[in-house]
């Protein structure tokens, strides 16, 4: 197909999921456990992507090179083939859109792993796209645990490979691309800092620690899970943050009001719980949360619940403020100069995202550009807007080709070694906490201040 009729296809399929947002957004309720009212963003986030790509496609072109003596060259772009699309169970429709609408955009086709944990929405997905108009067997979900992962990763017919998932397997995948010299996508973990200035905004700091927290029960690669709150405000913001996050509502993830729900499965939310013993063991103090949280309604009861929990007296040096803890678990941290948290926000293996609260303009600008992430937020946290690149720096994942942005797109020119690093800045304070629909964040960019290295 041409890209305007591969722009058709998609833009077709954008629609259904857009009507059916609904369904889906249930199905995915079901499929994760957490809220609807989370699920209903990650539907939206999804057909944007698909737009976004589809808007793309038919601008996709080749170049023609003047050579001396009236020869000439040109340049095609021609799609990898197939390639595959290994998820993480957190996002599932959505890192499948995110992963699908690239690599369709670009004429390829996909094999699409979602995790065990997480399969049925992936199906609704390749349905949708067969009802759009997508050529059959040119979107396909294989279901699987490592094994099936393995196989797809080292059949020779597959042309590139995209993961989301944990650091471990990222490194597993990357061997196994190595040795097919297959490009790899590689979007993995994070432990990601917040920085709040005494002089931020309290009330917008308190909800944008609780939204670099708590989304998706703390079940998200670049949250902010290490809070560096500058010492004259640490009493306040802390007593602040532990109220809020006492109120947050537990349970059914069904239900409008619900704005936590339940973990993944019953060995993770135990992983999570071991961390937080852990960090008891080690020094934290639980200032609020951490156990399990049994609803009246019967039929949940056997869910995979627990309270957020917020920990005090935290040092650098602790498991639960080294270690991707992947719950709804946020560790507190004094510091007293600029300079200082920098270098302590730094001093990670890994490098996925990061945030800074401040009234300062310039200081958060300054701050951003220091920190070693590939995504920062000033003021606000957790937006994902479909138009900017999202990737890693360091263990995170490797940096000249993340999704969804731009640069993700086959053979666009993304030099070797070229960071990209998005600074999000919002028009208005953290509300989505409250109930409030994504869309009600204007967000700006501008692009001079969004791009650094030579990106
Ligand atoms: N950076 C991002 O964009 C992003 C987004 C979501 C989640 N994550 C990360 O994902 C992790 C949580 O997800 P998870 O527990 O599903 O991760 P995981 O690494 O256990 O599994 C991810 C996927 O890889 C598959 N898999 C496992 N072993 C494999 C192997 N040897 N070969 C091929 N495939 C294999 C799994 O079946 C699953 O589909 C966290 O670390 C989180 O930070 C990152």
């Amino acid at each position: 197909m041409s890209g305007m009729e591969r722009c058709r296809v998609m833009l077709e399929a954008a629609r259904i999921i857009r009507e059916q947002r609904e369904e889906i957004a249930t199905m995915e309720t079901i499929n994760n456990g957490k809220s609807i009212f989370e699920a209903r963003v990650d539907i939206d986030i999804s057909w944007q992507c698909l737009e976004y790509y589809a808007g793309l496609a038919g601008s996709l072109a080749g170049e023609h090179i003047q050579l001396p003596g009236g020869s000439f060259g040109y340049t095609r772009r021609e799609p990898l083939g197939v390639c595959v699309g290994i998820g993480a169970w957190n996002y599932p429709f959505q890192i499948a859109c995110w992963k699908s609408g690239p690599a369709l955009a670009c004429g390829n086709a996909m094999v699409f792993k979602p995790s065990p944990f997480t399969p049925i929405s992936v199906v609704r997905l390749a349905e949708i796209f067969t009802e759009a108009g997508v050529p059959k067997g040119l979107f396909n979900v294989v279901q699987g645990g490592a094994a099936t992962g393995q196989f797809l990763c080292q059949h020779p017919d597959v042309a590139k490979i995209s993961f989301t998932g944990s650091v471990p397997t990222g490194m597993k995948i990357m061997e196994m691309a190595a040795k097919g010299i297959k490009p790899v996508t590689l979007e993995l973990g994070g432990k990601s800092p917040l920085i709040i200035f005494s002089d931020a905004d309290l009330e917008n700091a308190v909800k944008g620690a609780l939204m670099a927290n708590f989304l998706t029960q703390g079940e998200v690669c670049c949250n902010g899970t290490r809070v560096f709150v500058e010492r004259k405000i640490l009493d306040t913001f802390t007593k602040e943050v532990v109220k809020r996050t006492q109120k947050i509502k537990i349970g059914d993830p069904l239900l409008e009001d619900t704005r936590m729900g339940a973990l993944i499965n019953r060995p993770h939310l135990n992983r999570v719980q071991g961390f937080i013993k852990q960090a008891k063991e080690q020094g934290a103090e639980v200032l609020c949360g951490g156990d399990l949280y049994v609803p009246d309604d019967q039929k949940l009861k056997n869910g995979y619940y627990m309270r957020p929990c917020v920990l005090g007296n935290c040092k650098d040096d602790m498991t639960c403020v080294k270690e991707e803890i992947f719950g709804p678990v946020m560790a507190i941290l004094p510091f007293d100069t600029e300079e200082e948290v920098v270098e302590r926000a730094n001093a990670t293996k890994f490098g996925l995202a990061g945030g800074v609260f401040t009234r300062d303009i310039q200081k958060a600008h300054r701050v951003v550009a220091a920190l070693k992430a590939g995504m920062c937020f000033i003021n606000n946290y957790n937006v994902s807007p479909v138009e900017l690149p999202f990737g890693g720096y360091k263990s995170s994942g490797e940096l000249c080709v993340t999704s969804p942005g731009t640069c993700q797109l086959q053979g666009l020119r993304v030099a070797p070694g070229t960071a990209w690093s998005c600074v999000l800045t919002p028009a208005l304070p953290c509300r989505i906490w409250q109930g409030e629909r994504p869309g009600s964040h204007r967000v700006l960019l501008a692009a001079e201040d969004c791009l650094r290295g030579d990106g």
